[in-house]
């Protein structure tokens, strides 16, 4: 029955249509010999008719071939061009809202001379410091791409990826938690040896970059290089991006009050090895203030900037791959710091051992 009545009706719109010619040719109007034709020849159905005449293109099974095929080579050619992080990456860094500025990027070599970013300091947060007689001479951000060698930050990474991977942890209760786990070079000084996947050699180069960056920091914000002191801060970090997170935004000295300065290698690039995961300095010059003033960490990039309220920052969210770094965080107070790796490490031996603590 349905295919013949769909027949039918086209065949009906076609005998309309040359009615609807020769009416012309009779000189009648286009509109009523279409329904003149439509009412003498079908009464019914008008819709139907329509319907069917339309949709009356099917392609060839050779046809849906090509397109196919057209369509599978030209997704090909998408997937082979574009990596699959960049398909999947949401959007970089820093909110569309807020303005921002680069720092310093990873296209940039800085060295031999340290560069400073000056802020000034806010004083009032360094009167312990000052009594001491170490406050810093200038605040702000320092940056220092030739901390170590390449070789060498390419080693402190794989310790880096090794220890927080066997030994590390991370803590409930801790802002970062998730997506940030850390190994405390104290637990690397008692467990590492212990559970051999630490040794003298690499104990030796973690000293090395250890110096270097004491060195650095005394000279660059003019602190006694003696008063420094390296505080239990002292560690590998890994981000990984487990869930939507950004660090939230903090000032070192509030979180622990002793702090004079915070460093940091990074061992892993932005936009290489991560994505998102850059460090935002709230200090932009030139800016409103709270300008988020941003650093694109690179394998081998050193960091430090002094830990008061003229320093607020965050690291922002995290959204592919893996982000490596060693921390070291100062403090001039004697009785809450070692004053190198190996008074570090004798301290971290004769804690009582802690099967659930490192
Ligand atoms: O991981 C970073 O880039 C910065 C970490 C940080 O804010 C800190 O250690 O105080
Ligand atoms: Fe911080």
């Amino acid at each position: 029955m349905a295919p013949n009545a769909g027949y039918k009706e086209i065949n009906v719109v076609h005998r309309a249509s040359a009615v609807n010619n020769n009416n012309n040719k009779n000189g009648s109007s286009k509109k009523d010999v279409q329904l003149n034709g439509d009412r003498k020849q079908r009464p019914s159905n008008n819709k139907k008719t329509k319907s069917k005449s339309t949709s009356s293109w099917k392609p060839s099974n050779s046809t849906l071939m090509t397109l196919f095929s057209f369509i599978f080579f030209v997704s090909g050619l998408i997937f082979y061009y574009i990596p699959i992080e960049k398909l999947i990456k949401a959007k970089p860094i820093a909110s569309d809202k807020e303005d921002f500025k680069w720092m310093v990027t990873t296209d940039q070599h800085v060295g031999p001379n340290v560069f400073l970013h000056d802020v000034p300091c806010h004083r009032p947060g360094y009167r312990r410091e000052r009594a001491a007689g170490a406050e810093p001479q200038r605040c702000g951000t320092l940056i220092y791409d030739e901390l170590v060698s390449l070789e060498e930050a390419a080693r402190l990474r794989q310790m880096a990826a090794k220890l927080v991977y066997e030994i590390g942890e991370t803590n409930p209760y801790s802002r970062e938690s998730i997506n940030l786990h850390w190994v405390n070079l104290h637990t690397v000084f008692k467990r590492g040896y212990k559970e051999k996947v630490f040794n003298e050699t690499d104990f030796k180069l973690v000293k090395k970059a250890s110096e270097r960056a004491k060195t650095v920091i005394a000279e660059t914000f003019g602190i006694p290089r003696n008063s420094l002191h390296f505080t239990t801060v002292a560690q590998f970090t890994r981000y990984r991006p487990m869930t939507r997170y950004s660090q939230f935004r903090h000032v070192d000295k509030v979180r622990v009050q002793s702090l004079i300065v915070t460093s940091i290698l990074w061992l892993s690039t932005y936009d290489y090895d991560f994505g998102g995961g850059t460090t935002s300095f709230l200090t932009a010059p030139d800016s409103p203030p709270f300008t988020p003033y941003i650093v694109q960490p690179k394998i081998n990039r050193f960091a430090a900037w002094t830990s008061g309220w003229e320093n607020p920052h965050e690291v922002m969210q995290l959204l592919w791959g893996e982000r490596l770094a060693l921390i070291f965080a100062f403090t001039v107070n004697p009785n809450l710091g070692e004053k190198n790796m190996e008074a570090l490490r004798t301290w971290a031996q004769a804690l009582p051992d802690n099967p659930f603590y490192g």
